[in-house]
């Protein structure tokens, strides 16, 4: 393989991570590492640039250093961007202070006219410690891009070795210079390819997580995790369409607990959060799966009954969650008891759209309070259409 072909390829490859970080890290949300890798990788850009542009010269010496120097610089920039993308506290001025120290190296080399092997040893050694320091990096912390912090760590690992033994093998065998030049770039490569998708993989986790986020807050009631009111209304034309069947109603419950505030007041409103879970976790038990429960106010509740045959199953459903109400509520060590008033509505007797539907079923619960509280009643109009009601619990 020509020299023509490896820098053709390692100036491509390159320049896209360049381009791919520099992008990524002007995109909102994504992680601090971009910014840092893009710095890194246009060093390495830049060393290999130098290489090409002093060739022509035939001067090594010059070379080989300015390819040096400009290679180290690659290296605490690139850690760097791993220590802020893995959230590692690290002391970054030691690794300022390392390729400081290479960069010394390299002035006294040139200066003193060292033996490449000489000249090669002390930056390599730097390089290999930077390298050896993000393989571990990236093996030890893994977050959800494991395989490609692998890969990093695998490449790291084989760049440091590489780093390593690769001036003494070329002192002895400088024809071997080419072969460990390829796979250095390859490595590189790797390196930078499994970094920007372990960056990728994050970002899409984060934007999956905030999605789903965002889906919950916007439909459910985030003390309870049942529906929220807003949902509800999109749930409720769902259980419409599976109450075809002409003898098929829907049934509208509000449930107001009773004698909720008293708890918030006497044994605080975290303790009353508490009661409000165990309730909707109640509700929730006893209602089939196709039908809706929302907590619609601070101690309101609605559940949407769906496919009922008759008034009569409405009413059953209504004594099975008046029973669960009457139960105690156990927080910590105290139980508490409430009760509650729950008013019926039914579709499409009573009316036709939601909005109808709870208000005929939250009047209902009011006269189930003005009756002296836990118990159910269905609303009923009267003949005149004005509203009736008729008790029934
Ligand atoms: N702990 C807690 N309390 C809430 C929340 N939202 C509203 N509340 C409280 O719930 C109480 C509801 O008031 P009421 O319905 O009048 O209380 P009640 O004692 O059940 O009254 P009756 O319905 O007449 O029996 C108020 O004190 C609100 O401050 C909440 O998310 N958590």
């Amino acid at each position: 393989m020509s020299y023509e072909i490896v820098h053709t390829f390692g100036f491509s490859v390159y320049l896209v991570f360049l381009l791919m970080f520099l992008w990524t890290y002007r995109v909102p949300r994504t992680n601090p590492g971009s910014g840092w890798w893009a710095a890194s990788i246009s060093f390495a850009l830049l060393a290999r640039l130098t290489l090409v542009l002093l060739i022509p010269s035939g001067d090594m010496k010059l070379i080989v250093t300015a390819y040096a120097v400009l290679n180290v610089l690659e290296k605490p920039l690139l850690l760097t961007g791993l220590c802020r993308f893995l959230g590692i506290d690290a002391r970054e001025r030691w690794f300022w202070i390392a390729a400081a120290a290479a960069e010394l190296w390299l002035l006294a080399a040139w200066t003193q006219d060292a033996s490449t092997l000489a000249r090669s040893l002390g930056y390599s050694v730097t390089n290999a410690g930077f390298m050896f320091a993000i393989a571990w990096f990236s093996y030890q912390r893994r977050n959800d891009s494991k395989g490609w912090l692998h890969m990093t760590a695998a490449a790291s690992a084989a760049m440091g070795v590489h780093w390593l033994v690769g001036p003494v093998v070329i002192d002895f065998q400088p024809g071997w210079f080419k072969t460990g030049f390829v796979l250095g770039t390859i490595l590189v490569s790797l390196q930078y390819l499994s970094l920007l998708g372990a960056m990728l993989t994050l970002f899409q986790r984060r934007l999956v997580d905030a999605e789903a986020k965002a889906l919950d807050m916007a439909f459910l009631d985030p003390l309870t995790g049942l529906n929220n009111k807003r949902y509800m209304n999109t749930l409720f034309d769902h259980a419409l369409l599976l109450a075809t069947r002409p003898h098929h109603m829907v049934a509208i419950f509000y449930i107001d607990l009773d004698n909720f505030k008293p708890i918030n007041d006497t044994a605080g409103h975290h303790v009353g959060d508490e009661v409000l879970k165990a309730i909707a976790a109640r509700i929730k038990g006893i209602v089939r799966s196709t039908d809706i429960c929302a907590r619609v106010g601070g101690d309101e509740f609605i559940v949407i009954g769906t496919q009922l045959e008759s008034e009569n199953q409405a009413f059953e459903v209504a004594k099975k969650l008046l029973a669960q109400m009457m139960q105690h509520v156990q927080v910590g060590d105290r139980q508490y008891l409430l009760g509650a008033s729950i008013g019926i509505s039914l579709y499409p007797l009573h009316a036709r759209d939601l909005h109808k539907l709870i208000q005929c079923a939250d009047s209902a619960m009011y006269q189930v309070k003005r009756n002296g509280k836990s118990g159910y009643e269905i609303y009923k109009a009267q003949p005149g259409g004005e509203p009736q009601l008729q008790a029934v619990g």
